[in-house]
């Protein structure tokens, strides 16, 4: 722990635990109902996206879904204090925004994450779709800079080269790096691949370190 500087003023030390203005995240360990909970989700959303049915099942749908929604909205807990997200050995962290793949690797060298695109994220004929690629890439990177010891920083930009069509259900791995640091700035690059090593997309971005209190 720092020492509290004599003005009142937070010190440097203080400013890099809390990384800029963002809240100190820690891992959460919850029950294990979670995970097959978010799982469970996640086929929901699958079946949400790829289903044909008729009004009276979709009907039993919405109250079933719409319960369920009564059930939680009490429990809604703000950033830093949900358990999506925060939870080191779930697919996404937990998190259904983030895509469900396991972290494999991760230290200063880089980190390499597995895992599948599903059926909700169809773009069109059977590939994954353009937009959530650049969900990944930029998770991968946040935790590259992260694992490298970085402070937290935001994604200046994002560059990324579709290679080839990105297939769902198909196992696909992910590594990302730091290249090179220069003051504030990050620069990292990443692939994506198939099993084989097929090249499907790869990425470079800019990571900017946060000011101290910047949002
Ligand atoms: C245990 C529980 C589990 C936890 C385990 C998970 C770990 C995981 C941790 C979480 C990780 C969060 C990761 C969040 C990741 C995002 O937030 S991504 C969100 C999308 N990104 C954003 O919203 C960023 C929006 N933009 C901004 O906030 C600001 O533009 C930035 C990027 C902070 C930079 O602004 P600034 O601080 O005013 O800096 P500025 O002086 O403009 O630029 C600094 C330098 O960068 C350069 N630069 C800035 N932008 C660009 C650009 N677009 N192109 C080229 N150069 C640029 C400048 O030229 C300058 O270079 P130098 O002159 O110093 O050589």
């Amino acid at each position: 722990m720092s020492e509290q500087a004599t003005n009142g003023q937070t010190s440097v030390d203080e400013e890099y635990e809390h990384h800029g203005g963002f809240p100190k995240f820690t891992a959460a360990t919850p029950g294990p109902n979670f995970g097959p909970f978010i799982e469970a989700m996640r086929t929901l959303q699958d079946l949400a996206v790829s289903i044909d049915a008729p009004d009276d099942v979709l009907a039993e749908a919405r109250a079933q879904a719409e319960a369920l929604a009564a059930l939680l909205a009490p429990y809604e807990a703000k950033e830093g204090e949900a358990t999506g997200g925060r939870v080191i050995g779930l697919p996404g962290r937990g998190s259904l925004l983030m895509l469900p793949w396991m972290i494999e690797k991760f230290d200063a060298e880089g980190v390499r994450s597995r895992g599948v695109f599903r059926r909700y994220h169809l773009g069109g004929n059977a590939a994954a779709h353009g937009g959530v690629l650049p969900l990944l890439f930029d998770d991968i990177f946040g935790m590259t800079v992260h694992a490298a010891g970085r402070p937290i920083s935001r994604t200046a930009y994002l560059h990324i080269n579709y290679r080839k069509v990105t297939p769902l259900n198909v196992p696909l791995v992910i590594e990302g790096r730091v290249d090179r640091v220069e003051g504030r700035k990050a620069f990292v690059s990443a692939r994506l691949t198939d099993e084989a090593g097929t090249l499907l997309a790869d990425s470079d971005a800019l990571m900017v370190q946060l000011l101290p209190g910047q949002q």
